[in-house]
């Protein structure tokens, strides 16, 4: 049974909480992302699982067994590395072939598995080449070879295409992908890349300053963030939050005041329990339709800054209260700087966080 199990793991480092609590479950043939800004704990988790690193508390389940005391070799896992060091004396082959030396296989069988996974990654036409004759995306290729080849239970995979460019990238995230996905394991995939995470995971898991804030599939950590922090760490660009007033609620409807105007909005209904107070509002960029000046409920704001970006344009606009909001509108819709965009928000698509950064929701 290939699964891992976090459970309420908490490292510390001297009186350092670099992980606080984590609880994580992967089942077989999933893929979950462990994303989060630079320091937040995920390379540490990702550690604790493979043994590298002793948890201070908590429980860490492999197959449905307590790994706490076994060390790395022991735990059935194969990790990949962001740095992949190919023994560069040794064919492709022979690099892919090297876990299996340390196990009983007869030379048949092991150049059958190499054969085998090199068809998976398409890697047969350059076994015999030597790692200098092969490419950046065939290198990052062959580790994942070598970490599959032994058929271990689960994987584990530290920012593994953040040394490759953007292109190889993209291309590299979509194969690992189609790869794991034939494999059933367990897998985990440390990454800071969004992009990465959302392509890549079944689920992704946001860290922030040791604590997993949300745990969800890229849908729902992107429809339903789960608190402010979820919210402005998914979505390019990033999703405005503007502090508001809830002034009341009245059925779906909620009187806010916000940039300067008192709007009312559509909301969920969980927002009728909350007492009149501060809020912040999440409304994602492309969430806006500009409306005609006198439309009721609108927002008003001046374009400051106009970003082309293809079949889209970025606008940067500030509301009279002086926030910074983003809108992205299709190309063809034309403004000029300094022009007022009277903009209506897609009631599915506005958020409302409490006082405590949370969303409220039904
Ligand atoms: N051996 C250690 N001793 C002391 N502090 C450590 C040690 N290892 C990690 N830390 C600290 O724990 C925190 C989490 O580190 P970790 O490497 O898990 O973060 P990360 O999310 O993977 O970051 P990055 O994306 O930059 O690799 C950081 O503040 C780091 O400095």
């Amino acid at each position: 049974m290939s699964t891992i199990e976090a459970r309420k793991i908490t490292k510390r480092f001297g009186d350092f909480v670099a992980v606080k609590d984590a609880d994580l479950s992967v089942a077989a043939g999933e893929v979950v992302c462990l994303l989060g800004p630079s320091g937040c704990g995920k390379t540490t988790t990702l550690r604790m699982i493979a043994g590298l690193e002793r948890v201070t508390s908590g429980d860490i389940v492999i197959g449905g067994k307590r790994m706490n005391d076994l060390s790395p070799e022991k735990r059935d896992i194969a990790m990949v590395f962001q740095f992949y060091a190919l023994y560069p004396a040794l064919s492709v082959g022979e690099n892919i072939a090297m876990p299996l030396h340390y196990e009983k296989i007869s030379k048949p069988d092991r150049d059958k598995r190499v054969r085998r996974v090199a068809e998976i990654l398409h890697l047969t036409e350059v076994l015999d080449r030597m790692p200098g004759q092969v490419s950046e995306g065939e290198k990052q290729r062959i580790a994942v070879a070598r970490a599959i080849v032994r058929e271990p239970n689960c994987f584990l995979f530290d920012e593994p295409l953040s040394r490759l460019d953007v292109e190889l990238r993209h291309s590299m995230r979509g194969q690992i992908k189609e790869v794991l996905s034939n494999l059933s394991k367990a897998t985990v995939i440390v990454t800071h890349d969004q992009l990465e995470a959302l392509t890549m995971a079944d689920r992704i898991a946001i860290m922030r300053d040791g604590i997993i804030e949300q745990i969800g599939t890229p849908h729902q950590v992107f429809a339903k963030p789960a608190n402010v922090f979820v919210a402005s760490f998914i979505g390019t660009p990033q999703m405005n939050l503007v502090k508001g007033k809830l002034e009341k609620v009245s059925g779906a409807k909620a009187t806010i005041q916000f940039g300067g105007e008192r709007v009312e909005l559509e909301v969920n209904p969980a927002v009728g329990s909350l007492k009149p107070s501060e809020v912040t509002l999440g409304i994602r960029p492309r969430a806006f339709t500009p409306v005609s000046a006198g439309a009721k409920d609108t927002i008003l704001a001046t374009a400051e800054l106009i970003e082309p970006m293809g079949a889209e344009t970025l606008v940067h606009a500030r509301t009279p209260d002086e926030s910074d909001i983003r809108v992205v509108v299709p190309r063809d819709v034309k403004f000029k700087i300094g022009e007022k965009l009277h903009l209506r928000a897609d009631p599915t698509q506005t958020h409302i966080f409490g006082e405590d950064g949370k969303a409220v929701r039904a």
